[in-house]
């Protein structure tokens, strides 16, 4: 094929690659919406199908205009599965994508009699459920010929060196003879020294980890308390997290302290340089935990039982039995990462609730969307390392294919949370904007293979996240 011919279809595939992302932003907004309160109530406004006719009461002028906005959404978005699956026929895509396209524009024809129903008869008309059902079932058609899509269009079978990596950045700390880090050497003066010494112990606690961290806990706190959330639990909460998290992660340097000498990344860590001695590092994570424990106790044994049981997954069962034997080390590692949205619930109620299993849900099914662009980005390093991650043993395409798998799910997450909780406007807002931004990286990603676009849908992936959260603390406290 002429170099004008490959570059014409490879951009008529990223175009398609687009159509299918922006179908499937568009699906997911109508689903979120339907979920929030913001269309149950607006559902009641409007009885008429398939024009709205204006309520009887004034008050509800909103959630009318809420119904007409998620019917006249309904017709474009319609209007986008049709081109996307007469696209994938054109186009001649795998019969799998094409299957779930012709799939998902008959359901979305289904789709539109059950609304059509409902708004005329009532909601006890239909199947309880079923709207959403098939909903969803939609979505994932869309985000599954998405994902095929992209493999098809933008994996290769020779998996080898695609990234366009950077030279080791080692930093002057790897001896260049062994590929391991050497000793570091310490300035003469005593004020240097203690100050260096400090930042390392604070560098153990993981503290680039913990914004992200105590936002979960807080959304947790915030679904359970709303408006009436008091400060000394939110201090309490916080603080014993900052500290459980700052012991997880001095308890991961001590047991990667050899493994860490052999990555560019790590390698530079207090432990793996000998700047700090391992006793110390034991004693130090050992005194975090304690400290940990008594805040979380002047809250209630529940959440301290909880915060325990994440430094315990985290440093034992992740570091030490998932992270080096299995590729899915970092699908099942979420857990860790999933427990404060339950202890932040906790703290509030002393038991666990559904709304805190489902924000636990959502952070567990958004981790591997996360790790596997920092997976792609260092996966050199992660070789070095012998750890079995997915790009080292699966494969760049699959796991890029997988980026787009969990990010489907994430946004499935997302609804979900919103089916069982009040959330409403702003929260359907904000993960239609973010997730769109979220999406749109990971299938750049597929089509830019370097460092910078991986880099790029892994501060997507963050940005995702801790808007979510926030737009979940103003819905839950504020409106
Ligand atoms: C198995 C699970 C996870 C793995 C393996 C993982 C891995 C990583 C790694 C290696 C980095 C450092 C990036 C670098 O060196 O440039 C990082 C950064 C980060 N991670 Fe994760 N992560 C996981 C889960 C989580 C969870 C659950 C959260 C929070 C909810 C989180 C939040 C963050 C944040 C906020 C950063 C720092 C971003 C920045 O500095 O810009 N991670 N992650
Ligand atoms: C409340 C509480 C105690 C929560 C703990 C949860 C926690 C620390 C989650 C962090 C998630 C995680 C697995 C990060 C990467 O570790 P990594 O070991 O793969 O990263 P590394 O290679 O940089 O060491």
């Amino acid at each position: 094929m002429a170099p004008s011919d490959t570059a014409r279809r490879l951009g008529t595939r990223t175009r398609f690659s687009g159509l299918l992302a922006a179908t499937a932003v568009g699906v997911y907004l109508l689903l979120i919406v339907g979920a929030t309160t913001s269309l149950t109530d607006a559902a009641a406004a409007c009885s008429t199908w398939p024009t709205c006719h204006t309520p009887i009461d004034p008050l509800s002028q909103t959630e009318l205009a809420i119904a007409w906005g998620h019917r006249l959404a309904a017709v474009v978005v319609g209007l986008l599965v049709a081109a996307s699956t007469v696209a994938a026929l054109v186009l001649g895509t795998s019969t799998r994508v094409r299957f779930a396209l012709v799939g998902a524009l008959g359901l979305y024809v289904v789709q539109v009699a059950v609304g059509a129903l409902t708004a005329t008869n009532g909601p006890a008309a239909i199947v309880p459920g079923l709207h959403l059902t098939l909903g969803i079932t939609i979505f994932s058609a869309i985000v599954l010929a998405l994902a095929w899509d992209l493999e098809l269009t933008t994996g290769a079978e020779d998996e080898t060196d695609m990234l366009e990596r950077s030279p080791e950045p080692i930093e002057g700390t790897i001896d260049d003879e062994s590929g391991t880090s050497a000793p570091r050497t310490l300035p003469s003066s005593l004020l240097a020294r203690t100050r260096l010494t400090a930042f390392a112990y604070f560098k153990m606690m993981k503290p680039r980890l913990m914004w992200l961290l105590c936002l979960v806990a807080a959304a947790g706190m915030a679904l359970a308390a709303g408006p009436s959330l008091d400060a000394q639990t939110i201090v309490a909460t916080l603080g014993g997290g900052v500290l459980a998290i700052g012991a997880s992660g001095t308890f991961n340097h001590v047991l990667e302290r050899d493994v860490d000498q052999r990555m560019s990344r790590t390698a530079d860590r207090p432990l793996a340089t000998e700047l700090i001695p391992v006793r110390n590092a034991v004693i130090f994570g050992l005194f975090l935990t304690a400290a940990s424990m008594t805040a979380f106790l002047t809250i209630n044994a529940l959440a301290a039982a909880l915060g325990l049981a994440a430094i315990l997954f985290y440093s034992v069962v992740y570091t030490l039995l998932l992270k080096p034997n299995t590729v899915q080390n970092t699908v099942l590692g979420g857990a860790a990462g999933a427990l404060p949205a339950l202890i932040g619930w906790a703290a509030v109620t002393n038991e666990i609730g559904l709304p805190a299993l489902a924000l636990a849900g959502v952070i567990f099914l958004w981790t591997p969307a996360h790790f596997y662009n920092l997976a792609l980005a260092y996966q050199d390093d992660y070789a070095r390392g012998g750890f079995p991650m997915m790009p080292v043993v699966r494969g760049e395409t699959v796991t890029r294919k997988h980026i787009v798998y969990y990010i489907g799910a994430t946004l499935l997450g997302t609804i979900a949370l919103a089916w069982i909780t009040d959330l409403g406007t702003l929260y359907a807002g904000t993960v239609v904007v973010f997730g769109g931004i979220f999406l749109w990286a990971a299938v750049q990603l597929h089509f830019e293979q370097t460092e910078a676009a991986a880099f790029r849908s892994f501060h997507a992936s963050n940005a995702f996240l801790g808007a979510v959260l926030v737009a979940v603390l103003v819905d839950a406290l504020v409106l």
